[in-house]
């Protein structure tokens, strides 16, 4: 019987024919970890296996993200600690405060097709975007790998989505994952591989691919892959790495423990509301709720396509008095990118925060919100107290209805005013 993508990878790595249920050892390619996780790895490597050295300098990466830059005395010296490590192992990647988030510096620099990519978070998900197996571990399972290169994997089911059909316009990735998480719940493909296919995964960015992998583990997935192809090829190239590509795809007679069909055509611009990502509804039910902040980033809609929407739709436009817009790049990259397409420019103009790339807004660590503020974001979570305050409500939406949103200080589809 044909293979889906998560056997594939896990055969070919583990060199053995492998199904749903085996537990594989396999060799990880890269591993990496932050502020917020990897102290701990680094406590385990010493306490559990008596030793900080990494098994490999040149596949850890350590990324100072969460915090950034450092807000307090004790980020700050959770940060020496890290920097202190990475030089003692003569480790050549550590990135900076500034740099940008974990999972868009690993997928511009690091993921690649079949690869095995481990990180101390749980939205290391997104690598399969590029047909990587990412999954996210604990610091005890992180720091065993940064000293040894293995890990053991349990073979995941698959669950398929077969998303068809041109995406409307406003209506994003971001939407079709809002969508299948709403039908399918929270903990809907819990250890499950998730993959997506269908001519509108195909017709859609790798940028854009990036939102629905990035977001599996918000139903549960211990993956969420899209199989490799040109357009990978194409974002690979422009990373100086196209001898990394190679095309990978689920066999047509592949097995799916659950499939899920997705008519593009019929979606909608969607929110998800307070405190569930899988709470989900038309962003009509919330049209005219008043907003205390928007906020355009995260690992999940940072990259450059959703900065240039942002500022298309800001443009020569003001943020509502009432209002505060905060942008975050997802990388020191997209950053400059966005700086030299005059994206932040207009951002800037238009009376945006536009912070140095980090987490920032995302985890409530160097942006936080009042007691009863209401916040729009364009991240993947909104549980209670998430940004930083357990009596605020958090409102997650597409990059356009974010944008708009912010123009009129209040939820605005952007349909019925653009
Ligand atoms: C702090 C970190 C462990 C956490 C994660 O694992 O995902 C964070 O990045 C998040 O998004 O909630
Ligand atoms: S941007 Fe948010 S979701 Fe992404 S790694 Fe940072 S805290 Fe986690």
């Amino acid at each position: 019987m044909g293979k889906t993508l998560a056997e594939k990878i896990l055969s070919a790595k583990s060199g053995k024919d492998c199904a749903p249920g085996d537990i594989v050892t396999v060799p990880v390619d890269f591993v990496f970890s932050h502020d917020g996780t990897m102290p701990l790895a680094i406590q385990q490597m010493e306490k559990e296996l008596n030793t900080r050295k990494v098994f490999d300098p040149e596949k850890v990466a350590g990324v100072c993200d969460h915090a950034s830059p450092s807000p307090s005395e004790q980020v700050s010296n959770v940060q020496i600690f890290m920097r202190k490590f990475a030089k003692e192992n003569n480790m050549p990647y550590f990135f900076e405060n500034g740099d940008g988030i974990c999972h868009q510096i690993v997928a511009e620099k690091f993921s690649a097709p079949g690869k095995i990519i481990i990180g101390g978070d749980s939205h290391t998900c997104t690598h399969g975007a590029l047909a990587a197996f990412g999954t996210g571990m604990g610091s005890t399972d992180v720091g065993a790998i940064m000293a040894y290169g293995t890990t053991w994997l349990r073979v995941p089911e698959a669950f398929k989505f077969d998303i068809n059909g041109e995406l409307p316009k406003y209506v994003t990735s971001k939407d079709v994952f809002l969508h299948i998480v709403r039908e399918i719940t929270a903990d809907g493909a819990t250890y499950m591989s998730m993959e997506f296919m269908g001519d509108t995964v195909k017709n859609m960015s790798v940028e854009s691919r990036l939102v629905m992998s990035n977001m599996a583990i918000e139903a549960g997935g211990k993956v969420g892959l899209c199989a490799a192809d040109e357009k990978v090829r194409q974002f690979l190239a422009k990373y100086g790495r196209e001898h990394e590509y190679k095309p990978l795809a689920a066999d047509p007679d592949a097995h799916y423990a659950n499939e899920l069909q997705v008519d593009a055509t019929k979606l909608e611009p969607l929110i998800a509301y307070p405190h569930r990502v899988d709470n989900v509804k038309p962003v009509s039910e919330f049209a005219g709720m008043e907003l205390d902040q928007v906020c355009i980033g995260s690992c999940t809609n940072g990259r450059l396509e959703d900065l240039k929407v942002a500022a298309e739709i800001l443009k020569g436009k003001k943020v509502h008095k009432d209002t505060r817009l905060v942008v975050y790049a997802a990388s020191r990259g997209v950053m400059l990118e966005a700086m030299q397409a005059g994206y932040i420019q207009t951002l800037v103009e238009a009376g945006a925060a536009v912070c140095p790339p980090g987490c920032g807004f995302c985890i409530g660590r160097t942006v936080a919100l009042g007691d009863g503020e209401k916040v729009l974001s364009t991240q993947n979570r909104n549980f209670k107290g998430r940004m930083g305050n357990n009596k605020s409500e958090i409102y997650l939406s597409n990059v356009p209805v974010a944008a708009v949103s912010a123009i009129y200080g209040k939820v605005t589809d952007p349909r019925e005013v653009l």
